[in-house]
Order: structure tokens, then C-alpha cells, then sequence
């Protein structure tokens, strides 16, 4: 198994609109990538590398900040909005199990005026920017994959109507995994420990290798890094959604080997429905009981946070 790579030109960022043609070969292909591995990268979305680099390279300038002038910004001191603002290293276990994850992360949840934005030139622009341009892109991504099980694409879309705004958890997250220091490191301690995304899907966007997928056998496999791609993942609430036809697998960030210093930087979006949303199984069935999309991510972030 490896994940497949396939060319999203057709429906493009740039391109008005999709021929039927065109949404039927990129059904097929997503269908079959969303069934089988769960992931799969897109190339040509419309995405630039440039535009990627651009935002990771405004995130490090605020990773790269003393502790105490990143705390003001910390998740949780935003009332509106509990899942803004920063995380600092080892706070997060996105595996319970293992000790916490050796990265630092910046959720951007909000634009509500009370937030207060760190200080850092054009931080908030070039983030809320390219928020814009990955919505832009799951909406389209959305759309093939109602159609691609039959489904009229309201399905999906009436349900992430609110991105952008506080009735609706999406988050652009950047990551930045520091330099680690072997002899520090604890005992099964990851960068990011085995997990599965909790909302609709994932955009990633990674500066190197590192990223592992889990196979069906159980066994880890290493993805690639694909530049100028979009790696998309199905996440949990998906699964459930579409009564397991596609799959939301578990990954992993793995540390760099013995004596590799190097940094790592990602941009992660995740996808959620609606607070308001109610999630029913699009089959009709009743394998999962109908939960909303709010009352879903408030379960998992409990479990994350050790609370
Ligand atoms: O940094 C990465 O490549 C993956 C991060 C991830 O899976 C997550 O934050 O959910
Ligand atoms: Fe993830």
C-alpha cells in the first residue's frame, strides 16, 4: 500500500467550475484512495508552494519567540473561542498513552475582535488568508466526495456553512517540531504521538518527511513528502458519517534519527462541521448514533487534554 497521488487540476482554486467528466474521473480516484488508504495528495489544487512557505515561514517567526512572549496567546485564554492560540511543547498527547508531543502548535480558530494577535509582522493577514484558500479547497474536495458515493453534495456542504466563524471548530494549525535532543527525550515520547483526525477531513501540508500512516495489517508506513501537494486525509467524524466506507486512519510523527537536528514545520486544516450540524449516518442506517458536530469535538478534545 502507499498513498496515491492525484492530479486535482481539472477542479482546480484557479478553474470557475468542474466538467461532469472531469467529476467523474476525480470521484473515482478519491473514492478509491478514501476507501483503501484514507489518505491521498493532490497535486495542482491551486495551492502554491510559495503560498505554503509563505505561511510557515510567518509561523516560525512567532515559534522562534521566547516562551514568555508566545504565553499571552496560549489556547484557552480566549473566551469566545477555547481552542485559539498557542500550545507549547509537550502539552498535547495526541497518543494518551505516550508522554506529551515534542512540538509546538498554533490553532487558528478565530477571527472574533476580541482575540488578541501576537505581534509578529503580517502573522494575521497571511494566516487568515490562506484559512480562506484551504476552505475554498474543502469545500471542492467536499463536493467530489459526496459525489463520488452518490450523494447529492448538499449532504456535506449544508453542514460547513459556518467555517470561519465561532459556530464552527475548523482550525489552520501550524506546527513546528524543534530540534530533539536524544538524550532528553522520554521513554516512547513522539513528535506526535498515534491518532486519528476528529472532524470531516484534513488539508497537510509538511516541509519534510516524517509522517507516518498506519496500514490495515498495523504496521506504520512512511509518507512521503510530496512538494507542491496537499495531503488529504478522512477524519473520524467522516468515518462515522459515511458508516465506515471511508477510512479514517491513525498516523504519527516520528522523531528525526540520532544526531538529526533538523527542524520540521507543518500546516495541518482541520475540517470540522457545524457545532450545530447533526451528523447521521448518510446511508441512512443507524450503525452510529446522529451526534453534532460540536458536541463530538468537545468529546475528543477532552480525551487529548487529559481532562
Ligand atoms: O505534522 C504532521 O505532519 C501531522 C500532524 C498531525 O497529524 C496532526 O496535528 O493531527
Ligand atoms: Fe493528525
Amino acid at each position: 500500500m502507499s498513498i496515491p497521488v492525484v492530479d486535482f487540476g481539472a477542479y482546480s482554486l484557479s478553474k470557475d467550475d468542474v466538467t461532469d467528466d472531469q467529476m467523474r474521473n476525480l470521484s473515482k480516484e478519491l473514492k478509491t484512495a478514501f476507501i483503501e488508504v484514507g489518505f491521498v495528495f493532490l497535486k495542482n489544487t491551486g495551492i502554491t508552494q510559495e503560498e505554503v512557505d509563505g505561511v510557515m515561514a510567518i509561523s516560525k517567526t512567532f515559534f522562534l519567540q521566547p516562551d514568555e512572549v508566545k504565553q499571552p496567546f496560549s489556547r484557552k485564554s480566549f473566551a469566545n473561542n477555547p481552542n485559539h492560540g498557542w500550545v507549547s511543547l509537550e502539552t498535547e498527547k495526541l497518543n494518551p498513552s505516550r508522554p506529551g508531543d515534542l512540538k509546538e502548535a498554533f490553532n487558528y480558530a478565530s477571527l472574533h475582535p476580541d482575540i488578541k494577535w501576537p505581534s509578529v509582522k503580517g502573522f494575521q493577514e497571511i494566516q487568515t488568508s490562506f484559512f480562506q484558500r484551504c476552505t475554498e479547497l474543502s469545500l471542492r474536495v467536499l463536493r467530489v466526495m459526496a459525489h463520488s458515493l452518490g450523494l447529492n453534495p448538499e449532504v456535506f456542504l449544508s453542514a460547513h456553512r459556518l467555517i470561519g466563524t465561532d459556530e464552527n471548530g475548523t482550525t489552520l494549525r501550524s506546527l513546528y517540531y524543534p530540534p530533539v535532543n536524544h538524550e532528553k527525550v522520554k521513554e516512547g515520547q513522539l513528535r506526535c504521538g498515534e491518532h486519528s483526525d476528529y472532524g470531516s477531513i484534513t488539508l497537510l501540508f509538511s516541509s519534510s518527511e516524517g509522517l507516518q500512516v498506519r496500514k490495515r495489517s498495523g504496521e506504520f508506513i512512511c509518507a512521503p513528502s510530496v512538494p507542491g501537494a496537499a495531503l488529504i486525509n478522512v477524519a473520524d467524524l467522516m468515518q462515522r458519517w459515511t458508516n465506515d466506507q471511508f477510512v479514517s486512519v491513525r498516523h504519527r510523527v516520528v522523531l528525526p534519527p540520532a544526531g538529526d537536528s533538523r527542524t520540521r514545520q507543518s500546516l495541518a486544516f482541520f475540517v470540522q462541521p457545524d457545532d450545530e450540524a447533526l451528523i447521521t449516518c448518510c446511508d441512512g442506517s443507524n450503525k452510529y448514533p446522529p451526534v453534532t458536530g460540536g458536541d463530538y469535538l468537545m468529546e475528543r478534545f477532552n480525551a487529548s487534554y487529559g481532562n
